[in-house]
């Protein structure tokens, strides 16, 4: 079995034992390497024979294809590589055995396959069986130990033996030789932030009362997979199926353990923070995690952040960026700040976190007890880690919460693209994220950035808003070499094509598939489909329950299911490193999208399959799509003016804007008017603060004489003048009521919260409202819209490049690539690489050829017919051309709309033709006046 440097149980992966990969001409053999190493198979498509390109024969067992060196070269701009960092013999640290012997092997992760020999041929015997026999061995010194660490070893284990990643594997599973458990890897939580319990045992402290309610979430989940996992838990305590040790000497010899490991790492952490040296660095990274050597980029990104300089860091996606920040955060004094833009990531992360660092969560998700006792612990100065929302991060309440109770040595922006507007991912409440802010509020200088994917001129708005110095830029785009692209024009049936496609060599060999769509019906269409054809699929995608969501995940990260029929939605902060293949079912959006999906598969360092389905109309489709964002001026003037209207316009008080009705009334998406309201907030000058979003309509019942209840309080004598009464029940608005007394809304809902539990009155409250209070009013209103708008279109446009970058670069592989460099067949990595690397180097916004659309001659006389047919309809140019490409909007929506014939018929003409077309027509209509009773708006 190879010795890879990177440790990262792929050693121990069921999958038929491969030969390491022949080292990279670039590297010295010698050296731990963490390139890939191709799955037992076919031959890389990107090696130089094109031969082997033209019929990559299926993964095979034995077989010990090589890596070619890669065909793109490093990018030409500014990237440091540090490369890779290795121990020198002669500081090899020592490193705990299993029962607190010392070892001088430079590996943790080559102790670890000494100690869990599988033998492959016996599934039942190896897992299965002591699954049954699981909960009754387990010991209660297991109990005691880090469960965390051990199930995530015993995971991967178990995983990697049980489900290989080929069907075809035959993979034979070993027996365990039970020899050793639970100590490689550290335990311990350290007292690195000099709060007053001194290494406290994870372990240890759960029996006490202190623990967030992000660590109540994470004992249940850990305690979930402990039951779930005791077979891998089996396989590590127990010899030939018997408990070794009496559970009261397995408590004695885990404790000196425990304590022996913490001095340990306690140790090397002190050490790098007097001296944060490479070698102590190593020391620390191979105690923590049992690894080498550190992966490009890491270390350089490390050392700045321990120098407290802020940093940008750009790094294909599971190439092991949160290390980055984690390594950092155990060196440092105070608290490490991490925000992120999903929920489901902040869980994902905090999974993921070492031993050592105690790591807390607070999310809109968590219950109020949850929320207190996080924050209790940060403001003991327990926590040495927060995952936080942008939302989160920026409220007023955290900010000064962090600024009176916890020192904040970092800040971490995880998928920092989502900063600029630029992004394939923008984020508008991630325009708060600002340097300024942070330092004025929570006195933070270092910030590290994080991203897998993104063009310079997103590098740029990031950096700028973040302040990052241009030299701190550390920067890994190339894609990964045991990716092979493929690429297919899809004719008549793609589901037809998609399931021979998986019936074909490579994929029909790979265990574990992710295929993406663009719709959601689509992923049910397709699953379903697969399933009937014995393909053992699962549709997953936003419009499921989080809860089904979850099931779906767990059951294909642990190869309950083969394949994962998609949308956008899965797979961010997933850390499966056996996934084989990810198929296109359609276009990505842009390249980032593309590297970020393709970028899932392979992490194991195996040869992975990618392959896309092109077709032009699922191409227009989505760039009609891109569209759907887009206002008209008029639009943001109309909004403008009710946002800073007359009724709201006294300053300080709190304003509101119900979502639903605004986005009808001004035919503006939800997002669309929160980008506007954050860049009124953010922008040069700042017109308004905004507040939480909150129902504002509330209907309230009295159980007691309202006079009687009036009486005693003063909010509720207020309700009584501001209310209208409805059927008995009185109706008022949270705003005005806080307004005329001068208080906040939260105090309202807490007051109205606590007559709801006395029982003298019951509510409901209803229209999820956008709340602000204005600072300043603009001048000139007209003037700001139109700021406003070309804003919004430049922002559109971009969007609208990157799917033409997108589509240029498959079209170019499919019609233009002369396969003189390495492609073959459908084969086109190498030529896809060369544009994927162009891209990130030249930038969406320079000239890349746009796909043409067509032209119509048609179109105005059928836009004519059309106006004719709605003429009591209120229409504008953008209205129209929406109709004709078929995009719904919150005032023309699909249900009405998509009646008439003319719903998309005109989505392969460029939207900025039709609106135009749209135009001349509609101004047509108003030049022969009279005749028409067409409502036409103003454009
Ligand atoms: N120096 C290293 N040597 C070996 N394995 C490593 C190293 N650093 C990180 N890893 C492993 O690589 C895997 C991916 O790491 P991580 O989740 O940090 O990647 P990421 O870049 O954050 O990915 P994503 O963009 O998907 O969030 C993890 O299993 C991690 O343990």
């Amino acid at each position: 079995m190879s010795s890879d440097s990177d440790s990262d149980c792929s050693h121990i992966s069921a999958t038929p034992p491969r030969r390491q990969a022949p080292a990279p001409p670039r590297k010295p053999a010698s050296i731990p390497s963490n390139k890939p190493k191709p799955r037992t198979g076919p031959p890389p498509a990107v090696a130089t024979s094109s031969s082997s390109l033209q019929n990559p024969t299926p993964r095979r067992q034995h077989q010990s294809p090589r890596l070619p060196p890669p065909l793109i070269s490093p990018l030409p701009y500014h990237i440091r590589q540090p490369g890779h960092a290795v121990v020198p013999e002669a500081d090899c640290l020592p490193i705990l055995l299993p029962g607190g012997r010392l070892s001088t092997s430079s590996s943790f992760s080559k102790i670890r396959r000494t100690s869990l020999d599988f033998d492959e041929s016996d599934p039942v015997k190896n897992g299965l069986q002591n699954s049954e026999t699981g909960s009754r061995n387990l010991s209660i010194g297991l109990e005691l130990w880090e469960k965390d660490t051990v199930l995530k070893q015993a995971s991967s284990v178990n995983a990697a033996k049980i489900m290989p990643n080929l069907i075809r594997g035959n993979s034979t599973v070993a027996p365990v030789k039970l020899q050793k458990c639970r100590n490689e890897g550290n335990f311990v939580k350290l007292n690195v932030n000099n709060c007053k319990r001194r290494f406290v045992s994870r372990n240890f402290k759960r029996k006490g009362s202190h623990s967030s309610g992000k660590m109540k979430f994470y004992k249940r989940s850990k305690k979930k997979s402990y039951g779930e996992s005791h077979t891998q838990n089996e396989g590590l305590c127990v010899e030939d199926g018997l408990v070794t040790d009496t559970a009261k000497e397995k408590i004695t010899a885990n404790d000196e353990r425990a304590r022996f490991n913490e001095e340990i790492v306690e140790e090397a952490i002190m050490a790098t923070r007097e001296n944060p040296s490479e070698t102590n660095l190593l020391r620390l990274l191979k105690l923590v995690y049992g690894y080498d050597s550190f992966r490009e980029g890491q270390l350089e990104a490390i050392k700045l952040v321990i120098e407290r300089q802020s940093a940008m860091v750009v790094l294909p996606t599971g190439s092991g960026k949160s290390l980055c920040y984690q390594i950092p955060t155990m060196v440092l004094p105070g608290l490490t700040l991490v925000v992120s833009p999903l929920v489901a990531l902040m869980f994902d992360q905090m999974k993921q976190l070492p031993g050592v660092i105690n790591g807390g969560i607070l999310c809109s998700s968590q219950t109020l007890q949850e929320y207190d006792e996080t924050t209790k612990m940060i403001r003991e100065g327990s926590l040495k880690v927060l995952f936080v929302s942008p939302e989160r991060f920026m409220s007023e309440e955290f900010l000064s919460l962090l600024s009176s109770s916890s020192t904040v040595s970092l800040v971490v922006v995880d998928e920092a693209h989502c900063i600029s507007e630029w992004s394939h991912n923008f984020r508008p409440s991630y325009m708060r994220v600002r340097a300024s802010l942070m330092r004025s509020r929570i006195d933070v200088d270092c910030i590290l950035a994080m991203t897998a994917t993104a063009t310079r001129t997103t590098l740029n708005s990031v950096m700028s808003a973040l302040e990052i110095p241009s030299d701190n830029l550390i920067e890994k785009t190339r894609p990964r070499e045991n990716l092979q692209l493929s690429v297919s024009y899809s004719q008549n049936n793609r589901m037809k094509e998609l399931l021979s496609l998986l019936r074909s060599a490579p994929y029909e060999e790979v265990r574990s598939i992710i295929i993406y769509c663009k719709f959601q019906y689509e992923t049910d269409q397709i699953s379903r489909y697969l399933c009937d054809n014995n393909i053992n699929a699962k549709s997953y995608h936003s419009g499921m329950t989080p809860k089904d969501r979850c099931r779906i995940q767990e059951l294909f990260s642990s190869n309950k299911i083969r394949a994962i029929v998609a949308t956008v939605a899965f797979g961010m902060g997933l850390d499966k490193r056996d996934i084989g293949a990810i198929i296109h079912y359609s276009l990505p959006n842009s390249l980032e999208e593309y590297i970020q999906e393709i970028g899932r598969a392979g992490r194991d360092g195996r040869m992975s399959f990618c392959h896309l389905f092109y077709d032009d109309v699922t191409y227009f489709r989505l760039r009609s799509l891109m569209h759907s964002d887009g206002v008209d001026e008029y639009a943001v003037n109309k909004f403008l003016c009710q946002v800073f209207s007359s009724e709201t316009n006294l300053q300080g008080k709190i304003s509101s804007l119900v979502k639903e009705s605004a986005s009808r009334n001004f035919d503006m998406k939800e997002e669309v008017m929160l980008t506007l309201l954050t860049q009124l907030e953010l922008g040069e000058v700042q017109y308004l603060q905004l507040l939480p979003t909150q129902n504002i309509t509330c209907t309230l019942n009295f159980h007691q004489v309202q006079s009687l209840v009036a009486g005693k309080d003063m909010v509720v004598a207020v309700i009584l003048k501001m209310s209208q009464v409805k059927q008995g029940q009185y109706v008022f608005d949270i705003p005005t009521v806080a307004n005329t007394m001068g208080i906040t809304t939260a105090d309202v809902c807490n007051r109205l919260q606590l007559l709801k539990l006395k029982g003298d009155i019951t509510y409901e409250m209803k229209d999820l409202a956008y709340c602000y209070t204005i600072l300043e009013h603009p001048k000139d209103v007209c003037s700001l819209s139109a700021q406003m708008k070309k804003w919004l279109s430049e922002v559109g446009n971009c969007k609208v490049q990157k799917l033409d970058a997108m589509c240029n670069a498959v079209k170019f592989a499919l019609d233009g690539c002369d396969k003189s460099q390495g492609c073959s067949g459908t084969n086109h990595t190498s030529c896809l690489q060369r544009k994927i690397v162009e891209y990130f180097e030249r930038d969406c916004a320079l000239d890349l050829p746009i796909q043409k659309s067509v032209s119509s001659t048609f179109l105005r006389a059928d836009i004519k017919v059309f106006l004719q047919s709605n003429s009591h309809a209120k229409l504008t140019p953008r209205a129209v051309a929406r109709i004709m490409h078929g995009i719904a909007s919150p005032a023309y929506p699909s249900s009405t709309w998509a009646k008439t014939h003319f719903w998309g018929r005109y989505s392969h003409v460029d939207f900025h033709m039709v609106i135009e077309a749209a135009k001349a027509e509609l101004m047509n209509f108003v030049g022969k006046g009279a005749s028409l009773t067409a409502r036409i708006e103003p454009f």
